[in-house]
């Protein structure tokens, strides 16, 4: 909208929005144009599956049966993704109009503000899958929450109802399905109005530390993921389509 100066990126992944190579590229390189284009004060994220999948997470084909330099690219993009949101100059606000779990709970995290639909599910579940949740996904639910509230949550990979997740702050706000986009809407217009420097400026100065952290390790996290993805990835794949049929475990 060009008088407001705000964006709304719809995600639009069939079927359920999952964190595929092709849509991370597609949306590193959006994110970092709109860096770029001053007219633009402010992103709205969103999905297209309103009232079923915001993001259900990373996509496990392509975690899977890779050649190492595929597995490389995939998840330097998965790091990428991370890394442009949670440092992104300007505000942006999640409204998660569905599901958000796993990857998709992280991406959230990454986000300004959460405004999230009663009744849908949240949370890092990778204990539930049998593996540890990336250092940058655990950092950034740690920021959010509060160290003892991820331990519980972590320890576990506890899924949340969005009714839970408001009590811990993990999302702002719960509401139902029809106030998702204008409550979103309403708390963006107000972002964009602070002045832009200082906006940018606090945030860069609340993330900084975990910011120079994810850069300093992200080679090694790299290394660390395809070694482990070679190893485990039939595993780790099972337990995430076990869960796909089964539900989590709450
Ligand atoms: C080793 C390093 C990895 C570290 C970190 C890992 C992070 C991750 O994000 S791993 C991926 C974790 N994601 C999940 O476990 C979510 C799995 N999905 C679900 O639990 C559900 O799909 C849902 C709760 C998000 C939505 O449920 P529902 O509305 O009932 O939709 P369906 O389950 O019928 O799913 C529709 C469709 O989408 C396919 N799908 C869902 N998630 C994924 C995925 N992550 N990767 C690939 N495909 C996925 C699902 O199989 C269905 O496909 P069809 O059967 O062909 O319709």
């Amino acid at each position: 909208d060009e008088t407001s100066g705000i964006t709304t990126i719809t995600l639009s992944s069939a079927p359920a929005n999952t964190l595929s190579l092709e849509l991370l590229t597609n949306l590193i390189e959006k994110l970092r144009d709109i860096e770029k284009d001053d007219s633009v004060k402010g992103v709205l994220v969103t999905s297209k599956y309103n009232g079923e999948t915001f993001i259900s997470g990373l996509n496990s084909y392509d975690m899977h049966n890779q050649t190492d330099e595929r597995l490389a690219k995939y998840w330097t993009a998965v790091q990428d993704i991370h890394f442009t949101m949670y440092s992104f100059g300007k505000p942006i606000v999640a409204a998660i109009n569905g599901d958000a779990v796993a990857g998709g709970c992280a991406f959230v995290l990454t986000c300004d503000y959460r405004v999230m639909m009663k009744g849908k599910r949240t949370g890092l579940p990778e204990a539930q899958f049998g593996i540890v949740a990336p250092f940058f996904y655990i950092d950034v639910m740690k920021s959010v929450i509060g160290n003892r509230q991820c331990e519980l949550a972590l320890l576990e990979g506890k899924i949340f109802s969005t009714e839970e997740a408001a009590k811990v702050g993990l999302v702002d706000e719960a509401v139902d399905l029809n106030l998702v986009l204008p409550n979103a809407m309403k708390k963006l217009q107000h972002l964009v109005k602070i002045p832009q420097p200082a906006f940018k400026l606090t945030k860069q100065t609340l993330r900084q530390a975990d910011i120079e952290k994810f850069i300093a390790n992200r080679d090694q996290n790299l290394k660390t993921y395809i070694q482990d993805l070679t190893k485990h990835s039939v595993y780790v794949i099972i337990r995430i389509f076990f869960y796909i049929v089964q539900g989590f475990q709450n």
